[in-house]
């Protein structure tokens, strides 16, 4: 198996091309993929894999061309994820299957459209959606938020300041409600930054991660504490810089979109066997989902 391995604001992922969809990808083999240790390491998986190709994806052959088929690095799938299209993306043009300006990447959370830069990638998420309150606990205290839909589930606590920003122990999940959110929750913790030229508002996150943990970046996260943050100053539009341990993203919320920018990086390319991670492949089912998806559809 061929892959290729990059991030975005230190949220990386492994990258495999699998454009006819023939790869038996299975939990085990992402779980196995992205061990930091077994592995090569990673938060999630992304297969690039043609939409008329894949069973979840057939439905957008029309709009877009290329599916990202996310995994997190527990084996689970997850509706979006911002950095995945924005380093697929990357990995798209490098590879020589996109042009560079302007694209479409399918998700399980619908189309997003992309601009490609040399120095940034800027995915167009869906508008996050504030919807009600819910409650995070961290060694024991008691975090009041906002749930925030950007496609896939967040959790947006606010805290004071940066020091009981860094203070948080995320070395295991937050405490949820399952009530409130049924398929897990990714939980965000945002404080106030300072002001700064050219955005509305400015603010710093750590974010544990529905599937991976505590990463260094989220970009479906940053749009969530962005809308949360412009709702705090009393807008529903505008532009939020949003620190991560990883970086810098920056967010524009206009009427519709949601666009996530910041730097995506392609860092490295090999080849790994299932193998040699003691993984087994069960023989591949693809074609025969995907007949059964548009037969579906028809
Ligand atoms: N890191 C991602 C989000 C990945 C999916 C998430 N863990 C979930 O389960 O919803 C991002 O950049 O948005």
């Amino acid at each position: 198996m061929t892959y290729a391995k990059g991030h975005g604001t230190g949220n990386d992922f492994v990258i495999l091309p699998d454009l006819d969809g023939t790869l038996p990808l299975t939990p085990r083999l992402v779980a196995a993929l992205c061990d930091r240790r077994r592995g090569i390491g990673a938060d999630g998986v992304l297969r690039v894999v043609r939409t008329d190709a894949h069973p979840d994806a057939a439905r957008y052959a029309g709009a877009a061309e290329w599916f990202m088929d996310y995994w997190n690095a527990d084996g689970t799938f997850a509706e979006m994820c911002g950095n995945g299209v924005r380093v697929y993306s990357r990995y798209l043009v490098e590879a020589g299957f996109a042009d560079g300006g302007e694209l479409t990447v399918a998700t399980r959370a619908g189309v997003v459209r992309v601009v490609v830069t040399p120095a940034e990638i800027s995915a167009g998420l869906s508008k996050p959606r504030v919807y009600g309150q819910s409650v995070a606990r961290v060694a024991g205290y008691r975090y009041l938020g906002e749930a925030v839909d950007v496609g896939n589930p967040h959790l947006v606590c606010r805290v004071s300041d940066t020091q009981e920003l860094a203070g948080l122990d995320l070395t295991t999940s937050p405490e949820f409600s399952d009530a409130d959110f049924p398929t897990g929750v990714n939980v965000e913790f945002s404080a106030p930054g300072v002001p700064l030229p050219g955005v509305d508002a400015h603010v710093r996150m750590r974010v544990y991660e529905r599937g991976s943990g505590e990463t260094l970046s989220c970009g479906s996260g940053a749009c969530a504490v962005a809308a949360v943050a412009l709702a705090d100053v009393g807008l529903s539009t505008g532009r939020v810089a949003v620190d991560v341990p990883g970086g810098r993203l920056t967010i524009t919320l206009d009427e519709e979109t949601c666009w996530l920018a910041g730097p995506a990086v392609i860092v490295a390319t090999g080849a790994v066997a299932p193998e040699a991670l003691d993984v087994r492949l069960p023989r591949s089912n693809a074609r025969k989902d995907v007949e059964a998806a548009k037969a579906g559809a028809a």
